[in-house]
């Protein structure tokens, strides 16, 4: 692991990460199962799972001064200002002993993927990209039942307009770049996952 001093703070105070790390980019339409197949991942592969909502999430639960701001912005479905999720993915992931990440459900548009690129100087190792319909997709959100202010089917179609306009070029942009893995998210989960562990056959598996 890398260390860090305070000569490579940058000016809001977060350290650079100057240690090497390796990032997948989980991406796909609101609930179209990215959070489920992480913690499979985490399982079997040993990668550290950030997802960029839940630590939002966690932002708003710990009375932070963007606490309110957040909470409106995730109950209209719209994207957070990069600056502050990028922050908090920086702060997770130097906090983090491991080198292996998951970042789920980030970039969610072009701004967020080049702000996170120029501050951190990272490049994902591929994206993997759940491909599911919305129909299948509004179905597992209406029934998750997790209590979640933005799993009600106003916000949920706010969502998917959101995913479609700003989140689908980041997939664009990647696949462009031949980094792209995507996978039929809409089969049940075992399925899914022996797909996703084809992807992620260039990683050891965990030791039990
Ligand atoms: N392949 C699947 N088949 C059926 N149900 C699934 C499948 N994958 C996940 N689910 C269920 O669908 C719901 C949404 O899954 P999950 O939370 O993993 O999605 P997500 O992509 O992380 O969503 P969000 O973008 O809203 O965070 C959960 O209740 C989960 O148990
Ligand atoms: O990078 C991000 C990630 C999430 N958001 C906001 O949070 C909600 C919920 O995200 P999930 O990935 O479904 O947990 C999302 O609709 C956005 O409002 C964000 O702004 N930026
Ligand atoms: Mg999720």
């Amino acid at each position: 692991m890398g260390t860090v001093t305070d000569a490579s703070k940058d000016a809001t105070g977060i350290a650079f990460i100057d240690k090497k790390v390796t990032v997948v980019f989980v991406l796909g339409g609101p609930g179209s199962g990215k959070g489920t197949q992480c913690a499979n991942i985490v399982e079997h592969f040993g990668f550290t799972h950030l997802s960029a909502g839940d630590l939002l999430r966690a932002e708003i639960k710990s009375g932070s001064e963007n606490g309110t701001m957040i909470q409106n912005m995730i109950k209209e479905g719209k994207i957070v200002p990069s600056e502050v999720t990028i922050k908090l993915l920086q702060k997770a992931i130097l906090d983090t002993a491991n080198d292996k990440f998951l970042i789920d459900g980030f970039p969610r548009n072009e701004e967020n993927r080049a702000a996170f690129e120029n501050v951190t100087k990272i490049e994902p190792e591929f994206v993997l990209f759940f491909e599911c319909s919305e129909e299948e997709m509004e179905r597992r959100l209406l029934n998750r039942n997790q209590g979640r202010d933005d799993d009600n089917i106003e916000t949920i179609r706010k969502r998917f307009k959101v995913f479609m306009e700003s989140s689908v070029p980041v997939v664009e942009y990647y696949n462009s770049k031949g980094k792209v893995r995507k996978i039929d998210a809409a089969r049940p989960i075992d399925e899914v996952f022996d797909a996703v562990k084809g992807i992620f056959s260039q990683f050891s598996k965990k030791a039990t």
